[in-house]
């Protein structure tokens, strides 16, 4: 790894360079690996990778994979950075555009899923709202954007994927799980689906507004194909067990070299669809949640239970059970409790 020094200083290597300067302002710095792939470094915990002229695009795409937008969910970060790790090794060569992305380096630091404010609803321009102002996370939302925006435009002749890959706070019945943002009119690809089976994600959750999360900001704006993909459960660096994120790992690696999708990938029987009925909000003080704190994600609720109430609304399971994902009271005023999703009766189809 000597000759990356100039990207990484005396760190051994992306991740450990991230951490040790996760508050620095860096200048960029770029490199060039011997089969000709460019790096830069345009600031702390990003990496745009562009292969040589010379390699075919097999593809025909360019991706954004991040991780680390909260800052304790650690799995993803490791996947990523052994990615690297191999990559500059000379393991294998990138025939694609490629924008890696840790999000949030001080929370990584601090082992928390973000220090003043959760920068996972701070995209798509919510950073500039005037209760952020100043905030170090609104700031680099500000940044990952433009960030986003050069690469896109750069690279518009190309299909562009974004894939921001988190862990959950609480168990999950479906441990692996991707969220599709919602854009009007628009259908998940085929192609998408398969590349989520073969990433071990069997479960997909159709948003049914758009947000203010990193994949929704790249989705809307950008025109990309973009997924939040939950991979597995918070715990600190070092003890996560990455042999459970090896199938998000391998397809990624696939993806990076230019490689076609498996000849033998799996039947899309085998994803089951949701859809996004309620997103609960916290409404103030007299907002009550009737969900446990240890409930697990997809827990299902029969018809007629109560999930929320504040003493103007009281939100009841509709006609067909519904179950919960992300619940999560400890959240400011306004923002996410949880989200009531249903199982889609028809496929893919809206
Ligand atoms: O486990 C939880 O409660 C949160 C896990 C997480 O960070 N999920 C993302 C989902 C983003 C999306 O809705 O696309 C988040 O809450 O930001
Ligand atoms: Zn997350």
């Amino acid at each position: 790894m000597s000759g990356f020094r100039i990207l990484f200083d005396a760190s051994s290597d992306w991740l450990a360079h991230s951490l040790a300067n996760a508050s620095s302002e860096l200048t960029p710095a770029l490199a060039r690996l011997p089969d000709g792939t460019d790096i830069v470094r345009p600031n702390v915990g990003v990496l745009e990778l562009t292969p040589a002229a010379t390699h075919s695009n097999p593809n025909h795409e360019a991706l954004i994979v991040s991780a680390g937008v909260h800052g304790n969910e650690t799995a993803p970060i490791e996947v990523l950075n052994q990615l690297v790790n191999e990559l500059l090794a000379g393991e294998w060569t990138l025939t694609c555009p490629l924008l890696l992305i840790l999000g949030n380096p001080p929370a990584m630091v601090a082992g928390e899923r973000f220090i003043d404010v959760n920068m996972n609803r701070l995209f798509a321009g919510a950073h500039g709202r005037d209760e952020y102002r100043g905030l170090p996370e609104a700031g680099r939302a500000s940044e990952l954007e433009q960030l986003c925006r050069e690469f896109a435009r750069k690279h518009s002749g190309l299909a562009l994927s974004h894939y921001d890959l988190h862990t959950a706070i609480r168990p999950s019945l479906r441990e692996k799980f991707a969220l599709y943002p919602f854009v009007e009119g628009r259908e998940v690809p085929v192609e998408q689906c398969r590349f989520l089976l073969e990433a071990e994600v069997e479960t997909l959750l159709l948003q049914h507004k758009a947000g203010t999360t990193f994949s929704s900001f790249t989705s809307s704006e950008l025109g990309a194909e973009s997924f939040t993909v939950e991979l597995g459960k918070v715990r600190p660096f070092g003890q996560n067990d990455l042999g459970r994120f090896a199938g998000i790992r391998d397809a990624l690696r696939r993806r990076f070299r230019g490689e076609p999708a498996p000849a033998e990938s799996r039947d899309l029987g085998h994803l089951t669809i949701f859809e996004v009925v309620h997103e609960i909000l916290n409404t103030g003080e007299n907002f009550q949640f009737h969900v446990p704190d240890d409930v697990a994600n997809f827990t299902e609720y029969e018809p007629g239970t109560v999930i929320w109430e504040d003493g103007e609304t009281c939100y009841r399971v509709g006609t067909v059970p519904e179950a919960i994902v992300f619940p999560n009271r400890e959240v400011p005023v306004g923002q996410r409790v949880g989200l009531m999703i249903r199982a889609r009766a028809s496929g893919l189809e809206r």
